[in-house]
C-alpha cells in the first residue's frame, strides 16, 4: 500500500499518473490542507483552516461537528459550488469542476441543508425536472419514483411540494439526491425532521448503497449517535478535522461508551491548540495509510507520517493547486436548457394571474400614455380686460365685419381658440389678482384707444409715434409656472392675431398676408406641419415600456431560487450558469414578443401613430431592446442577494435612463458632455433609430437606424458577459 501511493516525483513536481490512479481507486474524496475564507480585507473570515479528509470509495462517512464549524462549506467545495482559497480536493479522482469529472454533474447526488425544491412542482415534476437535467428516461424516473415513495414513505407523487409537511419535504429532497443513483452521495443533515424509524431506514439504505453498490456517501448530522452506522466518522471543529476513524475504533481507542463522549474528549484536547499548527486529522487505526496524523491512539507514528507526506505530495503538487477565479467556456447542453425552459414555463403558468397581468400591462401602459400625454389642454381660463368697451353701453363687445377701425379688440378675441375660456375683468389690477390666486392663466389687456392706435400704426407715415405703437399693442401677463400651458396659450394668441389680420385685411381689400411676419413655413421635409408631441414620444414610450417591463420581470429571476438553494442544487446537478441565463432569456423573450406585439397594436392601430418606415425594422429594434432589458435584469439578479434590492435597483436605474435617453425631451437640449453620456446609455440609439423609422421612414441602410441595432446587440452581449463574470466572482468569494 505504501508503495502504491508513492506518487510524487519531487524533482519534477509532476504527479505520477500510475500512483494517482491507485489513490483514485481507493479514495472517493481526498482533501488536503484545505483553506477557505469568506469575505475580503478586514472582514476576511477563515472557515476551513488547513483541513484534511480521506473518504474511501464505497463507504459511508459521517461528518460530525458543532454548528458553524464549516461542514456545509466543506460539502459545497466537494460538490464544486465553492472554491478553496488554497489546498487540494480530489473527488472521485478529479478536481470538482474539471473536464470529465462529472462533478458538478450526474456523478454526485447532493442534498443541501435548505429544502431546495420548487414549491409549485409536484413530487413527480420535481423528479422529472432533475431527470431532464440528467437526461434520464421517463420509465426510469417513474420506477425510481415508485421505489423511493416506498422507501421514504413519500406522499402521492402528484402532491405539490408546497402542500407537504416539513418532514415530507425533506424526504422529497432526499429522494432527489438519490434517484439518479450517483456514485457519490453528499447529504447535508438528511435526517433533520425525520422520525427515528424512518431515520433508521434511511441509514440502512445508505449503508446498502455503499456496501452493495459501491457508492460513496458523506453525511453530516447533528445526531452524533446515529452516525455509528457510518464506516468512518470525521469529527470536525473550527474548520479542521480532529479525528477520522471507524466508530468502533474511536470508542475503543478513546475508551468511551458513546461517540458524544469521544467528541467531548477531543474538544478538550484541542482547546488551546493553534489551529494552523499541524492541526490535521488523526486516525486511530493505521489501516488507513493516508489519513493525516493528529492524535494517535498508541500506533507507531513514523510510518503514518511518511504516508501522509506522500499523499499530501499528490494533492499539494497537483498542477491546479492555488485557486483564482478562472473563466472557462462551458459546454452548453440542449437537454439541460430544455429542462430549465420547461421548468420556467411550468412555474410561470402556475402563477397564471401574474403572467396575464404582466402580459397585458405594457399594452395598458401604452394605452394610458396615449390617452394622457401630448394632447392640447382645454378649459384654460384667461382674464380679458378690454378698456375699449363703453361703460355707458353696458360693456358689450359689438363689432362689424367691415373694414372699420372700431372695436378691433373684440374682433381679435373672436379668433381665440375655444380651448381658452375668456373671463372678463373690469380692470387690470383685479385681473392680475385673479392670476395671483390661480384663477386664470393670464391677463389679456386692450387699451381704451386700441382700434384707433391700430389704425395709426397701419397707416404708418411720418405721424406715427411710439405712443401709437404701444397703444395698439395687446398686453399679456402670463402665469408661466406651467411651461406647457404657457407655450400653448402663447401659440394660440399669436395664431388668433394671424387670423384676425388676415380677416380684417381681406375685408379691407388688401392682400390678407401683408400684415404677417415675412416668414413662412412651407411643407416639412419629414413629418407634418404640426407634429404632435405624442408622435415625438411614441418611439421612446414603446421602447421604454418594453425595456422596463423586461428589467422588472427578470431582475428577481433567480434570486428566489438562489435563496432557496435551488440554484446551487441545479448547478450541482450539472447545470451551467450560461444555461440558466439562456433559459431565462428564451422564456422571457417568448413572452416579450407577445407583449411587444400588443404595444404596437395599441400605438399604431388604436391610436394611429404614423409609422412612415418599415414597421418590422422598428419591431426588431424594440425586441432587441427587450433583450437588453432582460440581460440587465439578469445582471441585477446575479448581483443582488434579495428581491427588494433587485427591485430598488431596477426601478432606480429606470428614472435616470428615462431622463437621459431622450424619451421625453430632445437630447439636443442637453449639455455637450451629457449628450456624450446619453449615447452610452442602452436606450438612446435605439430610440433615435425607431424615431427615424417612424417619422422619417428611414430604412435599415441608414446609419441612424442600424446604429440602434448594433448598439442593442453590443449591450446584450456585454451585459450577459458581465452576468457571467459577476456569477463567477460570487462563487469564488462565497
Ligand atoms: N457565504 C458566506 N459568507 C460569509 N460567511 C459564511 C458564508 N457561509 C457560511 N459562512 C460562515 O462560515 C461558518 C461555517 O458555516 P457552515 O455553514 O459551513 O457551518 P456548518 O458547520 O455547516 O453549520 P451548521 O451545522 O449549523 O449547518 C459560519 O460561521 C458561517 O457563518
Amino acid at each position: 500500500m505504501m508503495e502504491d501511493i508513492q506518487t510524487s516525483d519531487e524533482s519534477s513536481n509532476r504527479i505520477d499518473s500510475r500512483a494517482t490512479t491507485t489513490v483514485d481507486n481507493i479514495y472517493g474524496v481526498l482533501v488536503r490542507k484545505a483553506i477557505k475564507t469568506y469575505g475580503t480585507g478586514k472582514n476576511t473570515y477563515t472557515v476551513l483552516q488547513g483541513l484534511d479528509m480521506s473518504v474511501k470509495r464505497g463507504t459511508v462517512y459521517g461528518l460530525l461537528g458543532a454548528s458553524g464549524c464549516g461542514k456545509t462549506t466543506l460539502l459545497s467545495c466537494l460538490v464544486g459550488r465553492c472554491s478553496l482559497n488554497s489546498g487540494e480536493l480530489l473527488v472521485l479522482g478529479h478536481e470538482p469542476g474539471s473536464v470529465n469529472s462529472g462533478i458538478p454533474g450526474p456523478k454526485v447526488g447532493y442534498m443541501p441543508q435548505e429544502l431546495a425544491l420548487f414549491g409549485n412542482f409536484t413530487i413527480k415534476e420535481t423528479l422529472f425536472f432533475f431527470g431532464g437535467i440528467y437526461r434520464l428516461k421517463a420509465t426510469f424516473i417513474n420506477s425510481q419514483c415508485e421505489f423511493l415513495s416506498k422507501l421514504l414513505d413519500l406522499p402521492p407523487c402528484d402532491r405539490y411540494v408546497k402542500t407537504l409537511s416539513g418532514g415530507q419535504q425533506r424526504r422529497v429532497s432526499f429522494a432527489v439526491a438519490l434517484f439518479h443513483e450517483p456514485e457519490l452521495l453528499i447529504l447535508d443533515e438528511p435526517t433533520v425532521g425525520v422520525d427515528p424509524l424512518l431515520s433508521h431506514s434511511i441509514w440502512n439504505h445508505l449503508v446498502r448503497q455503499s456496501t452493495e453498490h459501491g457508492r460513496t456517501v458523506i453525511v453530516t448530522t447533528h445526531y452524533i449517535e446515529e452516525a455509528r452506522q457510518a464506516h468512518t466518522i470525521g469529527m470536525m471543529r473550527s474548520g479542521r478535522l480532529l479525528v477520522e476513524d471507524s466508530p468502533e475504533n474511536l470508542l475503543i481507542n478513546f475508551n468511551c461508551p458513546t461517540l458524544e463522549k469521544v467528541f467531548f474528549q477531543l474538544c478538550i484536547k484541542d482547546d488551546g491548540k493553534n489551529p494552523l499548527d499541524g492541526g490535521t486529522a488523526t486516525n486511530a487505526n493505521d489501516s488507513n495509510p493516508v489519513a493525516a496524523p493528529i492524535i494517535h491512539s498508541g500506533k507507531p507514528k513514523s510510518t503514518l507520517e511518511h504516508s501522509i507526506y506522500e499523499i499530501n505530495s499528490v494533492v499539494t503538487e497537483h498542477p491546479s493547486s492555488g485557486k483564482s477565479p478562472c473563466f472557462k467556456i462551458p459546454q452548453l447542453s440542449a437537454h439541460r436548457i430544455g429542462a430549465l425552459i420547461r421548468k420556467n414555463y411550468v412555474l410561470s403558468f402556475r402563477n397564471i394571474g401574474l403572467l396575464l397581468f404582466t402580459y397585458f400591462l405594457p399594452a395598458l401602459q401604452a394605452f394610458l400614455s396615449n390617452v394622457t400625454l401630448g394632447h392640447e389642454p382645454t378649459g384654460l381660463r384667461m382674464a380679458i380686460v378690454n378698456d375699449e368697451l363703453n361703460i355707458n353701453q353696458g360693456r358689450v363687445c359689438n363689432y362689424t365685419m367691415d373694414c372699420v377701425y372700431s372695436m378691433l379688440s373684440c374682433r381679435y378675441l373672436r379668433h381665440l381658440k375655444d380651448n381658452i375660456i375668456q373671463v372678463e375683468y373690469k380692470n387690470v389690477s383685479d385681473a392680475l389678482e385673479a392670476g395671483r390666486k390661480g384663477q386664470v392663466w393670464g391677463v389679456v389687456h386692450f387699451g381704451w384707444n386700441f382700434s384707433k392706435e391700430f389704425e395709426m400704426r397701419d397707416s404708418g407715415g411720418d405721424a406715427l409715434q411710439l405712443t401709437n405703437i404701444s397703444g395698439s399693442q395687446i398686453g399679456i401677463n402670463m402665469d408661466s409656472s406651467n411651461q406647457q400651458i404657457g407655450v400653448f396659450i402663447e401659440k394660440w394668441l399669436l395664431k388668433a392675431f394671424e387670423d384676425f389680420v388676415k380677416d380684417f385685411r381681406g375685408n379691407c381689400g388688401d392682400v390678407p398676408e401683408a400684415g404677417l411676419l415675412p416668414i413662412t413655413f412651407l411643407d416639412p421635409i419629414y413629418g407634418q406641419k404640426s407634429t404632435s408631441f405624442t408622435e415625438f414620444m411614441a418611439p421612446g414610450l414603446i421602447i421604454s415600456i418594453v425595456y422596463n417591463m423586461a428589467v422588472a420581470l427578470t431582475a428577481g429571476a433567480y434570486i428566489a431560487e438562489r435563496k432557496q438553494g435551488l440554484l446551487d442544487r441545479s448547478m450541482v446537478a450539472g447545470v451551467k450558469m450560461p444555461e440558466i441565463m439562456l433559459s431565462y432569456v428564451i422564456n422571457h423573450f417568448t413572452v416579450m414578443v407577445g407583449r411587444t406585439a400588443l404595444v404596437y397594436v395599441v400605438m399604431l392601430l388604436v391610436f394611429k401613430i404614423p409609422c412612415r418606415g418599415n414597421v418590422a425594422v422598428a419591431i426588431l429594434i424594440t425586441l432587441l431592446q427587450g433583450l437588453v432589458g432582460i440581460s440587465f435584469g439578469l445582471l441585477i439578479s446575479t448581483g443582488c442577494d434579495d428581491e427588494m434590492g433587485a427591485l430598488l435597483l431596477s426601478q432606480a436605474s429606470f428614472v435616470p435612463l428615462l431622463a437621459i435617453s431622450g424619451i421625453c425631451w430632445p437630447i439636443e437640449s442637453m449639455q455637450l458632455y451629457l449628450r456624450k453620456i446619453a449615447y452610452f446609455m442602452p436606450l438612446t440609439y435605439a430610440i433615435e433609430s425607431v424615431r427615424c423609422v417612424f417619422s422619417r421612414g428611414w430604412g435599415i441602410e441608414q446609419f441612424d437606424v442600424y446604429a440602434g441595432i448594433l448598439a442593442s446587440i453590443a449591450w446584450i452581449f456585454s451585459l450577459l458577459a458581465l452576468c457571467l463574470i459577476v456569477a463567477r466572482i460570487r462563487k469564488f468569494t462565497g
